[in-house]
């Protein structure tokens, strides 16, 4: 019965989806995922993988893609709130290096769903986030792609605010740039 709602951007195949939710005296209830709901707004894959990551304040995981096997991934934040960034890598998209991002919290429930060949990332900024997220292919832990979270040539605006100290992964501060990978 959940309906969602979905909206989209000016990247082609980003979309932002906002679950049905009942709330009771209880507190709520929301279908997180359903086959039809989502088939009907175009999202119509087999996700054969759930992931949940959690991070402290400031942590930022990305911008990472898989090379190979590339991951259509629908995300949402279970706890907290990030601040959610796609970056267009499909070969001869017009929006080609373009980046979008978006807020998700426990609070606005949305969830983001980010087609293959997007390299994908996220800022947490909240005290503690809890990120869950479904992917259309496995992890191929040796077919890692990723780039710079502040690569000019791609320019994310980060909102970083004054003071939070940043929590990045020795493999995240290491990636190059866009212009580094071949097209
Ligand atoms: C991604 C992944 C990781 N792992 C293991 C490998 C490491 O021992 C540990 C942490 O991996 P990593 O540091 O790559 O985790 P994140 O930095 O959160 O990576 C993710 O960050 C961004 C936001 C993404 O969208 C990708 O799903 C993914 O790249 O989990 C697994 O066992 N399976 C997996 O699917």
């Amino acid at each position: 019965m959940g309906k969602i709602t979905v909206e989209t951007c000016d990247i082609e195949g980003l979309k932002i989806i906002t679950p049905t939710v009942f709330g009771d005296e209880r507190g709520y209830f929301m279908e997180t995922y359903n086959y039809n709901d989502y088939k009907a707004a175009g999202i119509d894959m087999e996700f054969v993988q759930d992931n949940q990551s959690a991070s402290k304040k400031g942590v930022l995981r990305g911008l990472h893609f898989q090379i190979n096997y590339p991951q259509d991934k629908l995300v949402r934040v279970v706890s907290g709130e990030v601040f959610d960034v796609a970056v267009d890598l499909r070969p001869g998209s017009k929006t080609y290096g373009k980046w979008f991002g978006v807020l998700l919290s426990a609070e606005n429930k949305k969830q983001f769903f980010i087609p293959k060949n997007f390299a994908h990332g996220f800022i947490v900024l909240s005290d503690y986030a809890e990120f869950a997220y479904k992917c259309t292919d496995f992890y191929h832990p040796n077919d890692e792609g990723g780039l710079a979270w502040n690569d000019p040539d791609i320019g994310v605006e980060w909102p970083i605010p004054e003071g939070m100290e940043l929590t990045i992964s020795e493999k995240d501060q290491k990636w190059g740039g866009i212009k580094e990978l071949k097209k």
